[in-house]
């Protein structure tokens, strides 16, 4: 069976598992690298710092059981992490604000090779409009939808200041993205259909604080953070609820 045709489940997944996929396929890369064909349930779940158990209902839910004895395939089992995350798609990702965030954002080599190529760099500063940061010159954000349709953009990232959040979210979302990363420290409201996750250090670094305070490890690889857990429109519940399945 293709990998796509077993990887997407009806249901979405919860996010924590979610996340521990995406570590999953982290580690997954690393067999690969190292030149492994094979890998056992329990050598992965190490090298992804879940237990066992938990790796093996998390694939079970792709239909990715693996042979018993045998282990999974590395690269069998790394296609169809990637169909389920969606990361077999063509990912166009554009940089809203690009002051320093953005700016720094923008310079990362990583994403490209993770599957996510960054497309543009939008700015409403005239003294930054023009610069080349990167390999990516700042675009005029004014012609927002312009741009979006030019470079077929379908992620955006918002790196702005909070008071302009929202305008420009509603710019990107008519633009027809439906994939939207706020670094903003303010709540976004988006339509049904849109994605919304947000990034915020300052929270997460209040939950390694709570966590030090109580001298415990807290969350660590295997265990999703808030962050990771993090879609805007389930904050609260998620925060109450904690990492799941
Ligand atoms: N979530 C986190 O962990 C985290 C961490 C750092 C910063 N931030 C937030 O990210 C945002 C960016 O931080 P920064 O340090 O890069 O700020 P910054 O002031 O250096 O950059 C903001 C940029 O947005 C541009 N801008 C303003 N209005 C715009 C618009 N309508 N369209 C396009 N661009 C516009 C500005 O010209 C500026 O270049 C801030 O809101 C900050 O609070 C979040």
């Amino acid at each position: 069976m293709a990998p796509d045709d077993r990887a997407q489940p009806e249901k979405g997944l919860p996010a924590a598992v979610v996340a521990r996929l995406t570590i999953y396929l982290r580690a997954l890369n690393s067999f690969l690298a190292d030149g492994v064909d094979r890998v056992s349930s329990d050598a992965l779940a190490e090298a992804s710092g879940v237990s066992s158990s938990t790796l093996r209902k998390d694939l079970s839910q792709l239909g990715s059981y693996g042979t018993r004895g045998v282990g999974y395939e590395v690269e069998n089992l790394l296609q169809h992490l990637s169909a389920a995350l969606g990361l077999t798609r063509d990912w166009r990702v554009a940089i809203v604000g690009a002051g320093n965030l953005g700016r720094a954002l923008a310079r990362y080599g990583g994403f490209g090779t993770r599957g996510f190529d960054v497309v543009a760099l939008l700015d409403t500063d005239p003294q930054i409009i023009g610069n080349e940061i990167g390999w990516l010159r700042v675009t005029d954000a004014a012609n927002l939808e312009a741009v979006f349709e030019r470079t077929r953009a379908n992620m955006a990232v918002l790196a702005l200041p909070a008071s302009v959040a929202q305008s420009v979210c509603d710019r990107v979302v008519a633009a027809g993205v439906r994939s939207i990363l706020s670094f903003a420290p303010t709540i976004l409201q988006v339509p049904p259909g849109v994605t919304l996750r947000k990034v915020d250090m300052a929270t997460e670094l209040q939950i390694l604080a709570y966590h030090a305070q109580r001298g415990e490890s807290g969350g660590e690889s295997g265990q999703p953070s808030a962050a990771a857990a993090h879609t805007q429109a389930h904050d609260d519940a998620a925060r109450h609820r904690g990492p799941s399945a």
